[in-house]
């Protein structure tokens, strides 16, 4: 099975930030996968992508997209000409726009002659639980039952996996093949705050439910001492690059 490096979220504000965090994770090795998300792009763009690459680090750019199937594609294709590894969209944007949006990733790849970025769908986002799901958004299936679905919809799609919480890691397991990737947010170390999130699990159980990588963002990033932070995270859940 994959166990990827823990994927550490690079969610902050400031040049500054970004800078200090990627001096102290590039003392690591095997480095760790670096997530930029929405406020890192939109705060710092294509140039951030460029220097974490250049810094030798791979880029997963979790945009999470979800529009109509043409404007998906055109933005995947741009991702796909970035040179990341790993990018997301939402699995409720439906099979078509999960299918253009591959397709747009494997013409941007394609034409940069790069390896076309893993495409991961999100099922339902790990700050959500089972009352969110029934009394904001109107959903009869409980949340496995959701995940699940959403996961089949993916491997449909040809997508190569799912961001979930590991709670739901087995039930995907059960209906997808061997090589699909289930890889999961919601990280918290014992003892932690969990914030927003709502279907949490320790970096240890991560590794025992069978997650083929973690998502950690603020246990690392707003810790006082972030390598040892990631080293305790990452000895916990044993991945690899
Ligand atoms: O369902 C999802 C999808 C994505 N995320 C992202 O992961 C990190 C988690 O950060 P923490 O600080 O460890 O909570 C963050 O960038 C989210 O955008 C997620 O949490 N859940």
């Amino acid at each position: 099975m994959i166990r990827m490096a823990p994927i550490v979220a690079l969610d902050v504000a400031t040049l500054e930030q970004v800078n200090q965090l990627l001096e102290q994770l590039g003392k690591i090795k095997p480095q760790p996968i670096i997530k930029i998300g929405m406020e890192a792009f939109y705060h710092f763009g294509q140039p951030l992508i460029q220097q974490i690459r250049e810094n030798g680090f791979d880029v997963f750019l979790d945009l999470k997209l979800h529009d109509i199937p043409n404007t998906v594609a055109r933005a995947a294709r741009v991702i796909g000409s970035l040179g990341v590894q790993i990018t997301t969209v939402h699995a409720a944007g439906g099979a078509e726009m999960l299918t253009a949006a591959r397709a747009g990733l494997i013409e941007g790849a394609t034409k940069i002659g790069a390896p076309t970025p893993k495409l991961l769908a999100i099922t339902q986002l790990t700050s959500n639980n089972e009352q969110i799901l029934h009394e904001q958004q109107h959903v009869a299936l409980s949340l496995p039952e959701s995940v699940q679905a959403y996961a089949t919809l993916a491997e449909d799609c040809r997508l190569d996996g799912v961001i979930c919480s590991a709670q739901e890691v087995a039930i995907i397991r059960a209906v997808t093949q061997k090589r699909f990737l289930c890889v999961t947010p919601g990280i918290r170390p014992a003892g932690f705050e969990t914030d927003d999130q709502k279907r949490v699990v320790t970096p240890e159980q991560a590794f025992q439910l069978g997650s083929n990588g973690i998502v950690v963002g603020r246990p690392i990033t707003q810790s006082k001492d972030p390598i040892a932070a990631y080293q305790s995270i990452a000895q916990a859940f044993k991945g690899e690059n």
